[in-house]
Protein backbone atom coordinates (compact mmCIF):
# COMPACT_ATOMS: atom_id res chain seq x y z
CA UNK A 1 0.00 0.00 0.00
CA UNK A 2 1.17 3.64 -1.26
CA UNK A 3 2.13 5.93 1.75
CA UNK A 4 -0.17 8.44 -0.14
CA UNK A 5 -3.31 6.90 0.99
CA UNK A 6 -5.76 7.05 2.78
CA UNK A 7 -7.15 9.82 0.80
CA UNK A 8 -9.51 11.69 3.03
CA UNK A 9 -12.46 14.04 1.67
CA UNK A 10 -14.08 15.81 4.15
CA UNK A 11 -17.05 18.27 3.24
CA UNK A 12 -15.85 18.74 -0.34
CA UNK A 13 -17.60 21.06 -2.58
CA UNK A 14 -16.49 23.06 -5.72
CA UNK A 15 -19.16 25.82 -7.13
CA UNK A 16 -18.69 27.54 -10.27
CA UNK A 17 -20.32 30.99 -10.67
CA UNK A 18 -22.77 30.12 -7.61
CA UNK A 19 -23.68 26.86 -9.42
CA UNK A 20 -22.80 23.65 -6.68
CA UNK A 21 -20.66 21.59 -9.28
CA UNK A 22 -19.88 18.73 -6.79
CA UNK A 23 -20.44 17.83 -2.98
CA UNK A 24 -20.50 17.46 -0.63
CA UNK A 25 -18.14 15.08 -0.73
CA UNK A 26 -16.94 13.09 2.06
CA UNK A 27 -14.78 10.00 1.44
CA UNK A 28 -11.82 8.03 2.37
CA UNK A 29 -9.95 6.38 0.03
CA UNK A 30 -7.59 3.11 0.60
CA UNK A 31 -7.84 1.62 -2.83
CA UNK A 32 -6.06 -2.01 -2.97
CA UNK A 33 -6.40 -1.71 -7.09
CA UNK A 34 -7.45 0.67 -9.33
CA UNK A 35 -10.56 2.50 -8.64
CA UNK A 36 -13.08 3.50 -11.55
CA UNK A 37 -15.60 6.56 -11.04
CA UNK A 38 -18.92 6.58 -12.84
CA UNK A 39 -21.97 8.19 -13.36
CA UNK A 40 -24.26 10.11 -15.97
CA UNK A 41 -22.91 13.20 -18.08
CA UNK A 42 -22.66 16.37 -16.15
CA UNK A 43 -22.41 14.06 -12.58
CA UNK A 44 -19.13 15.91 -11.68
CA UNK A 45 -16.72 12.90 -12.36
CA UNK A 46 -13.65 15.35 -14.32
CA UNK A 47 -14.38 17.38 -11.51
CA UNK A 48 -13.77 15.22 -8.69
CA UNK A 49 -10.72 13.84 -10.86
CA UNK A 50 -9.07 17.32 -10.88
CA UNK A 51 -9.88 18.25 -7.76
CA UNK A 52 -8.17 14.79 -6.41
CA UNK A 53 -4.64 16.20 -8.37
CA UNK A 54 -4.94 19.91 -7.25
CA UNK A 55 -5.82 21.49 -10.45
CA UNK A 56 -8.98 22.25 -9.56
CA UNK A 57 -9.46 24.69 -6.57
CA UNK A 58 -12.13 23.50 -3.82
CA UNK A 59 -14.69 26.38 -2.43
CA UNK A 60 -15.30 24.47 0.95
CA UNK A 61 -13.66 21.32 2.77
CA UNK A 62 -10.89 19.83 2.59
CA UNK A 63 -8.68 17.31 0.61
CA UNK A 64 -6.16 15.39 2.75
CA UNK A 65 -3.49 12.93 1.10
CA UNK A 66 -1.41 10.91 3.72
CA UNK A 67 1.43 12.45 2.21
CA UNK A 68 1.20 15.08 -0.25
CA UNK A 69 3.21 14.52 -3.50
CA UNK A 70 2.42 16.14 -6.53
CA UNK A 71 4.87 15.70 -8.53
CA UNK A 72 4.21 11.60 -7.97
CA UNK A 73 0.71 12.21 -9.61
CA UNK A 74 0.43 12.51 -13.02
CA UNK A 75 -2.99 13.12 -15.00
CA UNK A 76 -4.17 11.72 -18.66
CA UNK A 77 -6.81 13.42 -20.44
CA UNK A 78 -9.68 12.42 -22.59
CA UNK A 79 -7.90 13.73 -25.39
CA UNK A 80 -4.14 13.51 -25.31
CA UNK A 81 -2.17 16.60 -24.88
CA UNK A 82 1.45 15.81 -27.33
CA UNK A 83 4.55 18.55 -27.86
CA UNK A 84 5.40 19.08 -31.25
CA UNK A 85 8.04 16.73 -30.84
CA UNK A 86 9.30 13.35 -31.74
CA UNK A 87 7.14 10.49 -30.16
CA UNK A 88 10.79 9.52 -28.24
CA UNK A 89 11.62 13.29 -27.51
CA UNK A 90 7.88 13.11 -25.73
CA UNK A 91 8.76 10.34 -23.72
CA UNK A 92 12.05 11.60 -22.79
CA UNK A 93 10.78 15.18 -21.88
CA UNK A 94 9.75 13.68 -18.58
CA UNK A 95 12.77 12.25 -17.56
CA UNK A 96 15.06 15.35 -18.34
CA UNK A 97 13.07 17.10 -16.40
CA UNK A 98 14.13 15.02 -13.53
CA UNK A 99 17.77 14.75 -14.50
CA UNK A 100 17.70 11.28 -15.55
CA UNK A 101 21.24 10.04 -16.69
CA UNK A 102 20.97 10.16 -20.82
CA UNK A 103 21.69 6.61 -20.37
CA UNK A 104 18.70 5.55 -18.45
CA UNK A 105 16.51 7.90 -20.38
CA UNK A 106 17.28 5.55 -23.56
CA UNK A 107 16.96 3.04 -22.03
CA UNK A 108 13.59 3.81 -20.80
CA UNK A 109 12.60 4.97 -23.98
CA UNK A 110 13.32 2.42 -25.67
CA UNK A 111 11.32 -0.13 -23.35
CA UNK A 112 8.83 2.51 -23.43
CA UNK A 113 8.00 2.31 -27.18
CA UNK A 114 8.26 -1.17 -27.33
CA UNK A 115 5.89 -1.72 -24.72
CA UNK A 116 3.42 0.41 -26.95
CA UNK A 117 4.33 -0.72 -30.11
CA UNK A 118 5.36 2.90 -31.30
CA UNK A 119 9.21 1.82 -32.08
CA UNK A 120 8.76 2.22 -35.21
CA UNK A 121 6.96 5.27 -35.60
CA UNK A 122 9.44 7.12 -33.05
CA UNK A 123 11.12 9.73 -35.17
CA UNK A 124 7.61 11.05 -36.37
CA UNK A 125 6.11 14.12 -34.82
CA UNK A 126 3.71 12.87 -32.21
CA UNK A 127 1.08 15.39 -33.96
CA UNK A 128 0.98 13.37 -36.79
CA UNK A 129 0.04 10.38 -34.72
CA UNK A 130 -3.65 8.26 -34.84
CA UNK A 131 -6.13 8.83 -31.63
CA UNK A 132 -4.84 5.61 -30.46
CA UNK A 133 -1.27 5.64 -31.17
CA UNK A 134 -1.37 9.56 -29.12
CA UNK A 135 -3.03 8.29 -26.36
CA UNK A 136 -0.84 5.01 -25.89
CA UNK A 137 2.34 8.27 -26.15
CA UNK A 138 0.20 9.89 -23.25
CA UNK A 139 -0.39 7.22 -21.08
CA UNK A 140 3.19 5.90 -21.73
CA UNK A 141 4.79 9.50 -21.33
CA UNK A 142 3.13 9.54 -17.79
CA UNK A 143 4.23 6.24 -16.65
CA UNK A 144 7.85 6.30 -17.68
CA UNK A 145 8.64 8.55 -14.45
CA UNK A 146 6.44 5.62 -12.18
CA UNK A 147 3.80 7.96 -10.59
CA UNK A 148 2.53 6.62 -7.29
CA UNK A 149 -0.56 7.76 -9.08
CA UNK A 150 -2.34 7.87 -12.27
CA UNK A 151 -5.47 9.99 -12.94
CA UNK A 152 -7.32 8.91 -15.90
CA UNK A 153 -10.77 10.89 -17.60
CA UNK A 154 -12.33 9.12 -20.30
CA UNK A 155 -8.38 7.95 -21.62
CA UNK A 156 -10.66 5.72 -24.59
CA UNK A 157 -13.16 7.81 -25.26
CA UNK A 158 -13.18 7.71 -29.58
CA UNK A 159 -11.24 4.73 -29.97
CA UNK A 160 -11.94 1.78 -31.17
CA UNK A 161 -11.83 -1.83 -30.14
CA UNK A 162 -8.60 -2.69 -30.77
CA UNK A 163 -6.87 0.90 -29.45
CA UNK A 164 -9.12 0.39 -26.14
CA UNK A 165 -7.66 -2.71 -26.06
CA UNK A 166 -3.94 -1.95 -25.77
CA UNK A 167 -4.45 0.79 -23.67
CA UNK A 168 -6.50 -1.49 -20.64
CA UNK A 169 -2.84 -3.89 -21.08
CA UNK A 170 -1.05 -0.76 -20.55
CA UNK A 171 -2.91 0.21 -17.29
CA UNK A 172 -2.90 -3.74 -16.03
CA UNK A 173 0.54 -3.87 -16.07
CA UNK A 174 0.37 -0.40 -14.48
CA UNK A 175 -1.00 -1.38 -11.31
CA UNK A 176 0.43 -4.80 -11.18
CA UNK A 177 3.45 -2.57 -11.21
CA UNK A 178 2.03 -0.73 -8.03
CA UNK A 179 0.71 2.39 -9.81
CA UNK A 180 -2.57 3.62 -8.25
CA UNK A 181 -5.28 4.38 -10.99
CA UNK A 182 -8.13 6.38 -10.73
CA UNK A 183 -10.10 6.54 -13.85
CA UNK A 184 -13.53 8.14 -14.96
CA UNK A 185 -15.00 5.86 -17.90
CA UNK A 186 -18.43 5.57 -19.78
CA UNK A 187 -17.31 1.97 -20.71
CA UNK A 188 -19.36 -0.44 -18.53
CA UNK A 189 -17.24 -3.04 -20.08
CA UNK A 190 -14.39 -0.91 -19.38
CA UNK A 191 -14.94 -0.43 -15.90
CA UNK A 192 -15.67 -4.11 -15.04
CA UNK A 193 -12.53 -5.11 -16.77
CA UNK A 194 -10.51 -3.05 -14.90
CA UNK A 195 -11.77 -1.62 -11.29
CA UNK A 196 -11.15 -3.30 -7.96
CA UNK A 197 -13.03 -0.16 -6.18
CA UNK A 198 -15.53 1.85 -7.78
CA UNK A 199 -17.51 5.29 -7.15
CA UNK A 200 -20.94 6.12 -8.66
CA UNK A 201 -21.33 9.61 -9.14
CA UNK A 202 -24.71 11.23 -9.22
CA UNK A 203 -25.73 14.56 -9.28
CA UNK A 204 -22.25 15.77 -7.88
CA UNK A 205 -22.49 13.45 -5.03
CA UNK A 206 -21.12 9.92 -4.78
CA UNK A 207 -23.67 7.82 -4.74
CA UNK A 208 -22.48 4.91 -4.06
CA UNK A 209 -18.84 3.08 -3.37
CA UNK A 210 -17.55 0.10 -2.69
CA UNK A 211 -15.66 -2.62 -3.96
CA UNK A 212 -16.63 -2.96 -7.68
CA UNK A 213 -17.30 -7.23 -7.37
CA UNK A 214 -20.18 -6.34 -5.18
CA UNK A 215 -21.46 -2.90 -6.82
CA UNK A 216 -21.62 -5.28 -10.14
CA UNK A 217 -23.08 -8.16 -8.56
CA UNK A 218 -25.86 -6.33 -5.92
CA UNK A 219 -26.07 -2.77 -6.47
CA UNK A 220 -27.61 -0.96 -3.23
CA UNK A 221 -29.30 1.79 -4.52
CA UNK A 222 -32.27 2.29 -7.52
CA UNK A 223 -30.16 4.40 -9.32
CA UNK A 224 -26.82 2.28 -9.41
CA UNK A 225 -28.78 -0.57 -10.66
CA UNK A 226 -30.77 1.93 -13.47
CA UNK A 227 -26.96 3.03 -14.55
CA UNK A 228 -25.66 -0.07 -14.59
CA UNK A 229 -28.86 -1.74 -16.71
CA UNK A 230 -28.27 1.00 -19.00
CA UNK A 231 -31.48 3.36 -18.16
CA UNK A 232 -31.24 7.22 -18.47
CA UNK A 233 -30.28 8.15 -14.69
CA UNK A 234 -30.38 12.00 -14.19
N1 LIG B 1 -15.69 25.65 -14.96
C1 LIG B 1 -16.99 25.36 -14.87
N2 LIG B 1 -17.92 26.33 -14.80
C2 LIG B 1 -19.23 26.04 -14.68
N3 LIG B 1 -19.74 24.80 -14.62
C3 LIG B 1 -18.86 23.79 -14.70
C4 LIG B 1 -17.44 23.99 -14.83
N4 LIG B 1 -16.84 22.79 -14.86
C5 LIG B 1 -17.82 21.88 -14.78
N5 LIG B 1 -19.03 22.46 -14.70
C6 LIG B 1 -20.33 21.77 -14.56
O1 LIG B 1 -20.19 20.86 -13.50
C7 LIG B 1 -20.90 19.67 -13.73
C8 LIG B 1 -19.98 18.49 -13.60
O2 LIG B 1 -19.12 18.45 -14.72
P1 LIG B 1 -18.04 17.31 -14.94
O3 LIG B 1 -17.36 17.60 -16.25
O4 LIG B 1 -17.19 17.21 -13.75
O5 LIG B 1 -18.95 16.01 -15.06
P2 LIG B 1 -18.61 14.59 -15.71
O6 LIG B 1 -19.28 13.57 -14.86
O7 LIG B 1 -17.14 14.44 -15.90
O8 LIG B 1 -19.32 14.70 -17.11
P3 LIG B 1 -19.04 13.93 -18.49
O9 LIG B 1 -19.35 12.49 -18.21
O10 LIG B 1 -19.99 14.56 -19.44
O11 LIG B 1 -17.60 14.17 -18.86
C9 LIG B 1 -21.54 19.85 -15.09
O12 LIG B 1 -22.86 20.26 -14.90
C10 LIG B 1 -20.70 20.92 -15.74
O13 LIG B 1 -21.45 21.64 -16.69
Amino acid sequence: MSALFPLTLRDVQVRRKRKRVIGPIDLVLDPSGPTILIGPNGSGKTTLLRVLHGLERVNTGHVGWTRNDPSRHAFVFQSPIVMRRSVAENLAYPLRLLNTPKQEIKQAVDDWLQRTGLTAVRNSPAPRLSGGERQKLAIARALIRKPDVLFLDEPCANLDGYATREIEALLHEAAANGTHLIMATHDMGQARRLAHGLLFMLDGKIHEVGSAADLFAAPSTDELSAFLRGDIVI
